[in-house]
């Protein structure tokens, strides 16, 4: 089997809208991504620690889906690598021409074994900068993409080929049994570049943007309030406890979900510990405060294949995380040990 491409980080996704202006208003007059090109169809997205052209495509089509999740490789020979990897992997493959997408350069895309639509590349236009340019940022500026999360039935199976890629696990979720609900894994040093939902899949469950305060994602929040959309918050802002980020979910106007997060950690080091978490440790996913919303577990965006048709589903045969717990997590205490009698059991509040 051939060398897997040394990929350096998940770098840009591709959504279909079916309002451009709509999404234009969500992304950058909301989040304030910046334009770096836009054209009646499409428009390119980047916040403002990146150089690349962009980290976000939005074009304009009738079905709201994600086209494509691409990880940028450390140089053109690993682009060539990706080539030969995938075709002998025996997947769809497609070698696509600078320019293929807008400030992009020669690119492999591919169908990956899990479903996704996803595209290795290395050379990309270079654009300013804009880490400094504080007269151009608002107080809740994005700094940079940091994750997709994607969904997907089988979530061993999705780790064990994000390894074979030279991805590492940080951090997953399973229970007494061995069922693995969720796991994150990293290229970049920090907590994860993908994350594997467990549930009917393909679909992509969010993609997520870093800011470097607290404060930018409480800005962001108020932002909803004064425009009257605070309906677009789907969870938090509160404070995860995998990865250890301070979140926030949002709904863009097509529903896609979009995550500002801030505050993981670095996980640079060979013998970086997996934090392993217990499914009915309610402060798994919220490490205080904010029951998990059912429609965080229950939805997702569509993915398309290679010819931007819908992929179908397949649907998890294991036991789904929303199934097993309360659901109300970080506002209650149940652990295994529990040591207490009677045992503290669930806050008096609302739990679904
Ligand atoms: O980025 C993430 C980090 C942690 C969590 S969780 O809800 O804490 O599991 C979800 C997430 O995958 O969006
Ligand atoms: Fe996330």
């Amino acid at each position: 089997m051939p060398t897997p491409p040394d990929v350096i980080r998940c770098a840009y996704a591709e959504l279909v809208v079916t309002d451009l202006a709509a999404a234009r208003w969500f992304y950058v007059d909301l989040l304030g991504l910046v334009v770096t090109a836009e054209e009646p169809e499409a428009i390119y997205l980047r916040a403002f620690e990146e150089y690349l052209h962009h980290s976000l495509v939005l074009r304009r089509g009738d079905v709201a889906a994600c086209a494509r999740l691409a990880y940028r490789v450390r140089s053109a020979a690993e682009v060539d690598r990706a080539e030969e990897y995938y075709r002998a992997l025996g997947v769809r493959v497609e070698r696509v021409p600078a320019g293929a997408t807008r400030g992009i350069g020669e690119a492999v895309r591919i169908e990956d074994p899990l479903g996704f639509p996803v595209e290795f590349f290395h050379d990309a236009e270079h654009v300013e900068r804009l880490t400094q340019r504080y007269d151009l940022h608002g107080a809740g500026a994005i700094s940079r993409l940091d994750h997709f999360n994607v969904v997907t039935p089988d979530v061993p199976a999705a780790q064990r080929y994000y390894e074979d890629l030279g991805f590492k696990v940080s951090e997953d979720i399973a229970d007494a049994e061995g069922t693995v609900y969720a796991a994150w894994l990293y290229r970049k040093p920090t907590v994860h570049d993908v994350a594997l939902t467990g549930g009917d899949g393909p679909r992509m469950h969010h993609i997520a943007f870093a800011t470097h305060e607290r404060s930018q994602i409480l800005h962001l929040c108020d932002h909803l309030g004064a425009a009257r959309r605070s309906e677009m918050i789907e969870r938090g802002p509160g404070r995860h406890g995998v990865s250890n980020a301070f979140y926030l979910y949002l709904r863009d106007p097509d529903g896609h979900r979009i995550e500002i997060y801030t505050h993981d950690y670095y996980t640079g080091d060979p013998d970086n510990p997996v934090v392993r978490w217990d499914v009915h440790d309610n402060q798994r996913r919220d490490w205080w405060g904010n029951p998990v919303v059912p429609s965080w577990y229950a939805e997702a965006s569509t993915v398309l294949d290679l010819d931007g048709r819908p992929r179908p589903l397949t649907r998890r045969t294991e036991s789904r995380e929303a199934d097993v717990t309360v659901g109300a997590d970080g506002f209650s205490y149940t652990r295994a040990e529990e040591t207490e009698t009677p045992p503290r059991g669930f806050k008096v509040g609302n739990q679904v």
